[in-house]
């Protein structure tokens, strides 16, 4: 399959992207990793008369350590996310879901900016930026802004950018030292998408749970943060009755589509066992 024709645009800098963006309007699309455009061009489900590649531009590169924060450049691939030692000692978590995402080859190209910024409910990324609690930093001709990535997803395929804005980092609360973590993912094979996935940060104080967030990956029309699961855990000493309440309260929050992974009941099971999961390892990762 071969996509239709487009003009290719190849910016040195941000102000330049932008400024192409804005005199193509909705004709235009930024590339960043490809790994999801040009599949959709491929198919003709996306249909841009012009292309944007972002990977000359240098500022959307690199991870900085702000002390409290992370920022990451949204061209960083995923694997430079899984070869940043500052990452594996400050949020392993990401190393562990970077891991999990497609195969080498694709996370040699595919990068964090586009996994965000797509709005594929199959991505594991936003579930994951949302259980961090990060933010989006977007630049757009009318300036830049900030955008909660637990309020970016409105639908699949639908975020809260602007069709002129590009997402230029994302930043991320480091969170407390000895923090727990997981990221558990079920797929059919090596390179699938999940059929369900849940991410856990959690602190602990002996046996006591003192913070947790929770959220799922493909179990929704967007990425599902488990606001009433992480508070029925909190204060709790992770007992198997706790347990089985959050689990329940997570599922109730799944809407998942039947598709190729599965019936819809069984993807909502899947997303409570991935949570049980996911907590079980955070809890026991967690330093006291
Ligand atoms: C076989 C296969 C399996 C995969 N499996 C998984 C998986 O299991 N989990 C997973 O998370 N991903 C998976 N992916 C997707 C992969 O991780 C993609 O690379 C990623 O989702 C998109 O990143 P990209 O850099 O390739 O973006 P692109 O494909 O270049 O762009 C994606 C979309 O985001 C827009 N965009 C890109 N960058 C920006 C920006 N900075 N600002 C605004 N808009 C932007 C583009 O215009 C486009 O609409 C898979 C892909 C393939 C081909």
């Amino acid at each position: 399959m071969i996509p239709g024709e487009f003009i290719y645009h190849r910016p040195s800098s941000v102000a330049e992207a932008l400024a192409i963006l804005a005199s193509h309007g909705d004709e235009a699309r930024p590339l960043a990793g490809g790994h999801s455009l040009i599949p959709m061009m491929k198919l003709r489900m996306a249909a841009p008369e012009h292309l944007i590649d972002l990977s000359g531009v240098a500022d959307l590169k690199g991870i900085r350590d702000e002390g409290g924060s992370v920022v990451i450049g949204a061209m960083t691939t995923q694997h430079e996310l899984i070869a940043s030692e500052l990452l594996a000692a400050k949020l392993p978590i990401i190393r562990e879901t970077s891991l999990l995402i497609a195969d080498p080859q694709i996370r040699y190209m595919g990068t964090l900016g586009g996994n965000v910024a797509n709005g594929d409910p199959g991505n594991d990324m936003p579930a994951l930026m949302q259980c961090l609690n990060a933010t989006y930093l977007a630049a757009g001709n009318g300036g830049e802004r900030e955008i909660a990535a637990r309020d970016f997803y409105e639908a699949a395929y639908f975020t809260a950018l602007a069709p002129d804005e590009l997402v230029t980092a994302i930043r991320i609360p480091v969170p407390a030292a000895g923090h727990g973590f997981a990221y558990e993912k079920l797929k059919r094979k090596v390179g699938d998408y999940a059929t369900a996935a849940a991410a856990v940060i959690l602190t602990r104080d002996g046996s006591t749970v003192t913070g947790c967030s929770i959220a799922l990956t493909n179990v929704g029309d967007t990425p599902l943060l488990a606001s009433e699961a992480a508070e029925i855990v909190t204060g709790s000493g992770l007992d198997a009755a706790t347990v089985d309440r959050a689990v329940a309260a997570a599922e109730a929050i799944t809407n998942p589509a039947a598709d190729g992974r599965g019936p819809a009941e069984y993807r909502t099971k899947m997303a409570g066992v991935m949570v049980h999961r996911a907590l079980a390892r955070a809890f026991e990762r967690a330093g006291s």
